[in-house]
């Protein structure tokens, strides 16, 4: 069953891992997809073809989500090329590893600059869009296991995911008058470029696998699933909902 049938999806920060995995996924449910991306025309060019190759529309437009005019040319840009915006897959992040006492200032404040302000902004373009348009939409914000527990080195990271699962839920309330329903993804450790030097200690990894009562850190695909649900309308009754997506590892105490 294709859930995602005569929508348009758009999708930031998706030439690679999570954000790739999902436009793709939305794609095999049917959906045109818009993706954002920050630098190399490569691989989201790439993602593009992968998408045109099962049938449906693609483009990919260029920007830094830390700016808020980044937001608007992109839903301006997905509407003129695929006529509307259904769902707002906000996925763009960055999470460069530093311990805290000497945490430089400026990763402080681009980390937050993208990974926050940077969804902010996504949301409110696509919800000003979808308002405009009068029949809805959704929104699926990529936040994190890391909006319910703490990392040593992440100290500047864990508080924007724990912003992002909050936005969606202040979204949700402020748009759900519009039929507009805003829900975050918890990802747990997913195997991609963000924390590739940090999985390449190969003690952590283990750690972190064997944390896992699936057994395996996860995959980019295993979060299009739960995404392609929270767009669709299978799930027109959850809202302001986060779901985490971790094979086990939050609830694995002891
Ligand atoms: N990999 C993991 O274990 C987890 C990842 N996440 C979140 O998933 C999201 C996607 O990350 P991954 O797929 O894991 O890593 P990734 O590094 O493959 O993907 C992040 C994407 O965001 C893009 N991006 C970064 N800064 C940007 C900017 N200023 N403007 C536009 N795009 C920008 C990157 O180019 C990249 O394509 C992030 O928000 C991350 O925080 C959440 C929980 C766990
Ligand atoms: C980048 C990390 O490996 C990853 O990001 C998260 O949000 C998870 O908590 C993991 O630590």
């Amino acid at each position: 069953m294709k859930l995602l049938e005569g929508k348009t999806v758009l999708v930031t920060g998706a030439s690679t891992g999570i954000g790739r995995a999902a436009a793709i996924g939305a794609a095999q449910h049917g959906a045109d997809v818009a993706i954002n991306y920050a630098h190399s025309d490569g691989p989201a060019q790439a993602c593009v073809e992968a998408i045109q190759a099962l049938g449906r529309k693609a483009i990919a437009v260029k920007g830094d989500v830390a700016d808020p005019e980044t937001a608007q040319a992109f839903v301006a840009k997905a509407v003129e090329a695929l006529g509307k915006v259904d769902v707002m897959v906000s996925n763009a992040g960055i999470c460069p590893f530093h311990s805290f006492l000497d945490m430089p200032v400026d990763v402080v404040e681009r980390t937050f600059r993208v990974n926050l302000h940077g969804a902010y902004f996504m949301v409110q373009a696509a919800a000003q869009q979808m308002v405009k348009q009068g029949h809805g939409g959704a929104i699926v914000a990529v936040s994190s296991i890391s909006a319910l527990v703490g990392g040593e080195f992440q100290t500047h990271y864990t508080p924007t995911k724990a912003g992002v699962h909050s936005l969606m839920q202040s979204t949700a309330i402020a748009l759900g008058k519009y039929g507009i329903r805003c829900n975050s993804v918890l990802p747990g450790t997913i195997l991609t470029e963000i924390n590739k030097d940090d999985l390449a200690d190969a003690e952590k990894r283990k750690y972190m696998e064997e944390r896992t009562p699936l057994g395996r850190l996860g995959m980019p695909e295993d979060l299009a699933g739960p995404i392609v649900f929270l767009a669709s309308d299978m799930a027109a009754y959850v809202t302001g909902a986060a779901l985490l997506v971790d094979g086990g590892m939050f609830v694995n105490l002891q």
